[in-house]
């Protein structure tokens, strides 16, 4: 559901992804990058384009240079994409093989990847990656690994159209484009409606001046403007502003986890023939106990030859056709040799210890499954058995219901990659990969959006950007009081974002906030998490799980709530405190109990490990102050139990 570039550009831009690397052409290491790039343009859309050629050649400047040539020359492709051999292994290449077939350079291009990969590692120091034309393609060295080459595609994608625009000399869109950046770099712009911001989506990523004055720290507000509301309350506006989104056929491989749209009926009978229940001999039910001569076989996955009449059997598998004339199968169990030959390779007599009873072991047509039957009702969510059971009856294209894609953004100028070594003031960040991991866990489509300084231009530059791609934008830091959370601002000012709430009643997760955006009649979500990490997990558990399970067309898209004991005495806060315990049961009572992870501190991320759900504590009064060890609450189930 991510918005399509392709709509926005109108034309499709022919792509090659030429892959550089001794390892991938001989077989010996396999080539993830490319195969990824092009998922990124075709699915994914970042691009508006098509992929319409591939290939991989060694580390040879020669062989790289034949394929760059080619391709533009003759291919007249209008982007070339190469991955691989630009770092400082003695057979890396693609650089010089690049630069030696240009006739410009497009230094902006390399000098924007490597800038934001610098935020990304300091090891994007040792980039040499090479941008350029020859005649009217678009080269662009990416790095080999798959990571790499995604992140630096992605910081170069908001110019490939209008770069393309020019090199094919697509006036009217040149022109467009100018406009529209003129439009937004006058500083004293008023700030845009929203007819003319769904006309700027269109270039609005090629200009990220805010609007926020953030220099005037003095006069910062000392209260907050929102209204601190419940989380009911919360929960509910999150629900109502959540669209369910449209529907697509989708692959029956593909379809975990999605909601059905339409009921799926049965298109033949199972079982399609009448079929044996158990191993053993399919007999003539009238002809009773007693002995009979072996006909022949029935296996599962044969059609048998030849007719059971009184006297007679075929021996028989379980799921095998029931021969013709046979009326009852009789488990080997209940039979006993009589005669063999070929030392045992032939059964010629049995004999049935107990009479038969007509119909006995035998799945008559359609006995699971009839001809026609709802097999799969509209609404339900498709698991393991669902996908079974379309597979069964041959459905393999399957209206569901569309997937959020869903972007996650960090904030903060103190973050660090984990990978990144610490530097003074510094922390590394863990939001992002705790909330993309939570929003993969529940199956939805994730976009990493990287960091944001806390600086206006940084931030709108990331939400326009994670505008593009994404349904929802989760990001976590800079929604409280401090001189630097200008997050709201942004969303307000900047985006003309509907704040629909900015503080909640909670602990933790006081400043969360909620915020839409409509674009060209496509409504799109933020959720501004705190940036404390049990604050954001928490909250996105909360809100953000059940408006992606809304979006995807869950009936009921709220969170399970169960009843617990409380393990051990808990001092009540004067918020209403989401505890995060462990459940478990005791024998003999069929209520689980509640055991606390221990300091419940908004930044001790440590107090999520093993917590399978989210205690509700009331908030503190006069009479109560704490809850008392075998009292019942209520808990949020966030993990497995
Ligand atoms: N004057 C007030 N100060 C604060 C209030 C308040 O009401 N008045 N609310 C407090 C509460 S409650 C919370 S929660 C935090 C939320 O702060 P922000 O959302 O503005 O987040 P930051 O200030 O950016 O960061 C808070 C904290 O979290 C760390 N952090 C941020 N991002 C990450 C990340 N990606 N990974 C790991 N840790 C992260 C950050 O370094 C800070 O320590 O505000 C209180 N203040
Ligand atoms: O509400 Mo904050 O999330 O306590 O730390
Ligand atoms: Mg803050």
């Amino acid at each position: 559901m991510a918005t399509s570039s392709e709509m926005e550009h109108g034309t499709k831009i022919k792509i090659g992804i030429l892959t550089a690397s001794d390892s991938c052409f001989e077989g010996k290491a396999e080539d993830k990058s490319s195969a990824n790039l092009k998922i990124l343009i075709e699915d994914k859309k970042i691009i508006p384009g098509k992929v319409v050629v591939q290939s991989c050649v060694p580390d040879d400047i020669e062989q790289i240079k034949e394929k760059l040539t080619i391709w533009s020359d003759a291919l007249k492709l209008d982007l070339i994409l190469t991955t691989g051999g630009t770092g400082f292994a003695p057979r890396d290449v693609t650089p010089e093989a690049t630069k030696s077939i240009l006739h410009k350079e497009a230094p902006g291009m390399t000098i924007a990847m490597i800038k934001a990969s610098l935020d990304v590692t300091p090891l994007a120091m040792l980039s040499r990656l090479v941008c350029g034309t020859r005649g009217s393609t678009l080269i662009i060295n990416l790095p080999g690994s798959k990571k790499g080459s995604q992140e630096c595609l992605e910081f170069v994608t908001p110019a490939i159209p209008h770069a393309v625009d020019l090199l094919q000399g697509n006036k009217e869109n040149v022109v467009t484009t100018h406009t529209h950046l003129q439009a937004e770099t006058t500083p004293s712009a008023a700030p845009v409606s929203h007819t003319q911001h769904h006309h700027q989506g269109e270039h609005h990523h090629l200009g990220h001046q805010s609007s926020v004055d953030d220099t005037k720290v003095a006069l910062r507000a000392r209260e907050s403007p929102f209204p601190l509301i419940t989380v009911e309350e919360a929960v509910d506006m999150v629900l109502s502003e959540a669209p369910v989104l449209g529907v697509e056929k989708v692959f029956y491989k593909d379809a975990l986890g999605r909601i059905l749209a339409e009921d799926v009926y049965a298109k033949d009978p199972l079982p399609p023939f009448p079929a044996s229940i158990k191993d053993g001999y399919a007999v003539v039910a009238a002809d009773g106990a007693g002995d009979r001569i072996v006909l022949g076989d029935s296996t599962a996955g044969s059609v048998p030859k030849g007719e059971v009449i009184p006297g007679y059997c075929i021996r028989i598998s379980t799921g095998a056709p029931i021969p013709k004339g046979a009326d009852a199968v009789v488990q080997v169990e209940d039979t006993k040799l009589l005669k063999d030959a070929d030392e045992g390779r032939t059964e010629l007599e049995i004999s049935l210890l107990q009479a038969p009873v007509i119909g006995q072991d035998i799945r008559p047509v359609g006995f699971d499954i009839k001809a026609g039957e709802k097999i799969l009702a509209k609404g339900i969510r498709l698991g393991p058995s669902e996908l079974g059971l379309a597979a069964t009856v041959g459905v393999v294209k399957l209206m569901c219901h569309m997937f959020p894609v869903v972007g996650v953004l960090s904030t903060g100028n103190e973050l660090v990659e984990p990978e990144a070594k610490l530097r003074p003031g510094h922390i590394r960040d863990s939001n992002r990969t705790t909330l993309l991991a939570a929003l993969k866990e529940h199956g939805f489509p994730t976009v990493d959006l990287g960091v944001a300084k806390d600086r206006p231009e940084s931030l709108l530059e990331h939400l326009k950007n994670a505008l593009r791609r994404t349904d929802v934008i989760v990001t976590s830091g800079g929604v409280s009081m401090g001189e630097k959370d200008l997050l709201k601002q942004v969303l307000h000012v900047d985006l003309q974002a509907h704040m629909h709430f900015g503080r909640v009643f909670m602990k933790p997760g006081k400043p969360t906030t909620f915020a839409t955006v409509t674009i060209d009649d496509t409504k799109k979500l933020f959720f501004g998490l705190p940036g404390n990490p049990v604050s954001a997990i928490v909250t996105c558990n909360l809100y953000v799980i059940p408006a992606l399970n809304k979006m995807s067309g869950y009936p009921n898209p709220r969170r399970t709530v169960i009843k617990a004991k409380i393990s051990s005495d808990i001092q009540l806060d004067s918020r209403p405190e989401y505890h995060r315990v462990v459940l478990s049961w005791r024998e003999d009572d069929p209520v689980p109990w509640a055991s606390s992870t221990g300091s419940q501190i908004s930044s001790r991320l440590l107090s999520m490990c093993s917590a399978n759900a989210l205690l509700m504590l009331p908030p503190k009064t006069k009479e109560q102050k704490e809850m008392k060890t075998g009292d019942v609450a209520e808990a949020i189930v966030i993990g497995r139990l």
